[in-house]
C-alpha cells in the first residue's frame, strides 16, 4: 500500500507547477513593461524590422547599433544584446564579436540566434565561434540546433527553415546546454528550453507563424529583453519569453485571415496582453 503523506497528489503539484510559470511568465512580461529595458539589436536586414516592432509591443527599448565605431561607447549603456547571424556576411564578424567582449566585461546577458546555421561552413565557423564566446541562451529552430551540436554542415539544409521538429533535438539542446554553459532553446510547435539538466515545453503558438519571415528572430530578441531583466533566471526568463510570444500569436490568430494579418494581429495582442489571459493561456510544462 502507498504509504501516506501530507503531500498533493502529483496531478495536483504538477498543475501548481504550471501556474507557477504562468505566474512568472506575468512577471516577467510586467517587469519589462515597467523598466523597458534597452537591447542592442545586431541582427539581419530582414528582420530588423520585426524585431524591433515585437520588442517596443512588448515594452522594451530596441536600438540596432552594429557599426563597430560605435561599440565601445554605446554597448556598456545597453541591457542585453542581441546576436543575429541571418545575412551574415565578412565584415559584420568583429563588430558582432567585439559587442560580445563588451557585454561579457560588463556582465551584461547576450544571446545567439544561429540562423541557418548549417547550410554553409562560413556559416557554420561563425556560429562555432560565437557560440565560444559563452551567450547566456542561445535560441534556434531544430536544424540549426542540431547543427550546432553536430558541428558540421547539414547536406540537406534548407537554409533558414526547418527540417526537423523541436523535439527531434532534444537530446542535442541537452548536450549543446552543457558543453557550453549556455540555456539552449528550440524553437517549433513545442518550445524546448533547457539547461541540460532541467527541460521544459511551452505549448503556445501557430503554425501559421512559420509563413511570417523572421518571428524566431523576434522571439531571440524578446527572449533577450526578458533576460535583460532577470538575468540570473535566465532558464525562466526563456521560457516566459517563448510562451508569451506564442501566447500573443494564439489571439492574433483568432483576428487573422493570413501571414500578412496574423503579423499585425501579433504585435497588437502582445501589446495589450493582460494579466488574465496570461494566466489563462501560458503553458509551460516539464517534458
Ligand atoms: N508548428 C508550430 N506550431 C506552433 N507554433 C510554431 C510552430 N512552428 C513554429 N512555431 C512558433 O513560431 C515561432 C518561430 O519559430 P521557428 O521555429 O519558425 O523559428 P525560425 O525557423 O528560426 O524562424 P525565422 O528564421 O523565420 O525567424 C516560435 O514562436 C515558435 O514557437
Ligand atoms: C529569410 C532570411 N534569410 C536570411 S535571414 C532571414 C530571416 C529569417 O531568418
Ligand atoms: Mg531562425
Amino acid at each position: 500500500m502507498e504509504e501516506k503523506t501530507n503531500d498533493p497528489p502529483k496531478q495536483e503539484q504538477e498543475n501548481q507547477q504550471e501556474g507557477t510559470w504562468a505566474r512568472q511568465a506575468w512577471a516577467h512580461l510586467s517587469t519589462v513593461r515597467q523598466q523597458s529595458p534597452l537591447i542592442q539589436c545586431i541582427t539581419n536586414f530582414v528582420s530588423m524590422d520585426l524585431v524591433a516592432n515585437v520588442m517596443l509591443a512588448a515594452g522594451a527599448s530596441p536600438a540596432m547599433i552594429h557599426s563597430i565605431e560605435e561599440i565601445p561607447d554605446f554597448t556598456p549603456k545597453a541591457h542585453a544584446l542581441y546576436i543575429n547571424v541571418g545575412t551574415l556576411t565578412p565584415d559584420w564578424l568583429p563588430a558582432m564579436k567585439l559587442a560580445i567582449q563588451v557585454a561579457n566585461e560588463n556582465k551584461k546577458p547576450w544571446v545567439l540566434d544561429p540562423v541557418a546555421a548549417g547550410a554553409s561552413g562560413f556559416r557554420l565557423k561563425a556560429c562555432l565561434e560565437l557560440l565560444g564566446m559563452k551567450p547566456t541562451v542561445v535560441r534556434g529552430n531544430g536544424s540549426e540546433i542540431i547543427a550546432l551540436f553536430k558541428g558540421s554542415e547539414d547536406s540537406n539544409s534548407k537554409g533558414v527553415d526547418s527540417m526537423h521538429e523541436s523535439t527531434d533535438a532534444v537530446e542535442a539542446a541537452k548536450s549543446l546546454a552543457e558543453v557550453s554553459g549556455s540555456i539552449v532553446a528550440v524553437s517549433g510547435a513545442v518550445d524546448i528550453v533547457t539547461d541540460g539538466q532541467r527541460v521544459v515545453g511551452a505549448k503556445n503558438g501557430v503554425s501559421m507563424l512559420q509563413k511570417i519571415t523572421a518571428t524566431g528572430c523576434s522571439v531571440t530578441a524578446l527572449i533577450a529583453a526578458f533576460v535583460a531583466i532577470d538575468p540570473s533566471r535566465a532558464f525562466e526568463a526563456t521560457a516566459s519569453a517563448m510562451s508569451v510570444f506564442g501566447v500573443a500569436s494564439e489571439i492574433g490568430m483568432d483576428m487573422a485571415k493570413g501571414p500578412a494579418s496574423l503579423r499585425m494581429h501579433m504585435i497588437d495582442s502582445l501589446y495589450g496582453l493582460d494579466r488574465a489571459t496570461v494566466l489563462h493561456r501560458v503553458n509551460i510544462s516539464a517534458i
